[in-house]
């Protein structure tokens, strides 16, 4: 990765913490361009703002710990204020692919108990249609090439089960990813609907409707756009 697009995330995650407020909890995403926001919400909370966090991925939660960022879980009553997470495109509906780094069933979990979603992205990953990055879709790993076959059957272009040097990668949750290219998808909601009507599907990278603000990263700075 170029500094230019390194900074370009780091313009984008480190703006996010202005929406932050004292005595938040906050949904914390994964990541390289939200490890910005995590790093600079932890140089806050050594300023004294008090605020909570509930982590997307194993790696989010040792950045938290890492940044002296406070984490608690969902066993405690807790309520998201807002949630903080990156993505892999971003359309003009505010529609998302994610998942690039596997994270996409605890994010989207996080992400849907939140009251707000910010999305913080370099310029590259903003598209005019979703698609050119394939979807991720998170199966169960009995049958899961029944599953991929089932997919395959969709509509999709191309079909590869995830690897990791050369070993299947297994999620946090010890599920196996299928990376599947539709082209460019006319209709995401439709998409994601049927895909889930897939048995052994356990949940799809496309993130629907969910988004209230993204943040862009951009050479000369950065760009807010709201809904
Ligand atoms: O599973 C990973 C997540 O969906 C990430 O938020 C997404 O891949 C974007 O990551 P990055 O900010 O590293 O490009």
């Amino acid at each position: 990765m170029t500094d230019q697009v390194e900074l370009r995330k780091k313009r984008a995650g480190e703006k996010a913490v202005e929406w932050i407020e004292d005595g938040m909890t906050i949904g914390l995403g994964s990541g390289s361009t939200v490890y910005w926001t995590i790093k600079k919400l932890g140089e806050l909370v050594n300023k004294g703002m008090k605020i909570k966090g509930v982590p997307s991925s194993i790696r989010t939660e040792g950045w938290a710990n890492q940044f002296g960022v406070p984490l608690t879980d969902f066993q405690q009553g807790t309520e998201l204020d807002l949630a903080i997470d990156g993505a892999d495109e971003v359309d003009p509906s505010f529609h998302l692919i994610k998942g690039g780094g596997g994270s996409l069933v605890r994010e989207k979990i996080v992400n849907a108990a939140s009251k707000n979603l910010i999305i913080v992205v370099d310029e590259s990953k903003v598209v005019s249609n979703l698609g050119e990055f394939g979807v991720p879709i998170e199966v169960v790993p009995f049958g899961w090439e029944v599953t991929e076959r089932r997919i395959s059957q969709m509509g999709c272009r191309s079909i590869q089960l995830r690897k990791s040097e050369n070993e299947i990668y297994v999620s946090n949750n010890g599920n196996y990813i299928l990376d599947c290219h539709f082209g460019y998808i006319e209709n995401a909601m439709n998409l994601h609907a049927q895909l889930k009507q897939v048995v052994g599907v356990v949940e799809t990278g496309l993130f629907i409707g969910m988004t209230d603000h993204v943040i862009v990263g951009k050479d000369n700075g950065v760009q807010v756009l709201r809904k």
